[in-house]
């Protein structure tokens, strides 16, 4: 048995369409559904559901062979047991610093609300400079807006939610697309199946670009 874990939204999106290539089709709509494990037409492959950022943790830790994670994600969630064979090059987006539009930057220590708060400890120890980390959620935009911050790190696509809010993209940190990981055990273990997966969904992906 193979077991793939997906989170709802657009990575289900993408995803489905490259796991019908090889031939696995949910046996019933995951985003409707209830139920957290979600059988296929191929007896051998299951799916599970879990939130976008829980996804390295379950194959990490094995209760996952595979899944596919945003590299945002990955990037956060650090460690190094996980195989990252392939980029599907699905949810494009840029992790980017943003602010306030046309305003100067601080002077003193600069306060950064984030989501992906090891990415943002990084980035500003790789430049020197003294930040204090706000950990958010959700609804990053709006802390610069009420003056809880005076920038945030967020993904950023098209820039309608920044702009929106009255902010714009200000440093990129890093491009990102989601990216297949397994198990390392499990890619001993399971060699053969999920080599082949790998080969046919990397096929797939080749095929659409
Ligand atoms: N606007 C976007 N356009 C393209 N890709 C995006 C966009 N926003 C996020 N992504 C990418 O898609 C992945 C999944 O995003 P999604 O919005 O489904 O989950 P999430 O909001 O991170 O998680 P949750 O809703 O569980 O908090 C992200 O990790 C990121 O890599
Ligand atoms: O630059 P844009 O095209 O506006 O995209 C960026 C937005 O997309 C994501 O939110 P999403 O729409 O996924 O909602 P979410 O907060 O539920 O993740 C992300 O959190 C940004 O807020």
């Amino acid at each position: 048995m193979l077991t793939i874990a997906l989170s709802k939204g657009r990575i289900l999106d993408d995803t489905l369409p490259l796991l019908e290539q090889a031939g696995i089709v949910p046996t019933e709509n995951p985003e409707k559904s209830r139920k957290l494990i979600i059988p296929t037409t191929r007896d051998d492959v299951r799916l599970l559901i879990v939130r976008a950022t829980d996804v390295p943790t379950y194959v990490e830790l094995g209760a996952a062979d595979l899944g596919v994670a945003g590299k945002d994600v990955l990037l956060e969630y650090g460690g190094q047991g996980l195989y990252e064979p392939l980029d599907l090059q699905i949810a494009r987006c840029k992790l980017m610093t943003a602010g306030p539009v046309d305003t100067p930057e601080p002077t003193g220590r600069l306060r950064v609300a984030t989501k992906f708060v090891n990415v943002a400890k990084r980035y500003y120890a790789e430049q020197g400079r003294q930040v204090d980390i706000i950990k958010l959620y959700g609804s990053m935009e709006l802390a610069p807006l009420v003056g809880l911050a005076d920038k945030i790190i967020d993904v950023v696509d098209t820039g309608n939610t920044l702009r929106a809010n009255g902010l714009e993209p200000q440093e990129l940190i890093a491009h990102i697309t989601s990216r297949l990981i397994v198990n390392r055990a499990s890619m001993k273990m399971k060699h053969t199946d999920i080599q082949t997966l790998i080969d046919t969904l990397s096929a797939a992906v080749n095929a659409r670009h």
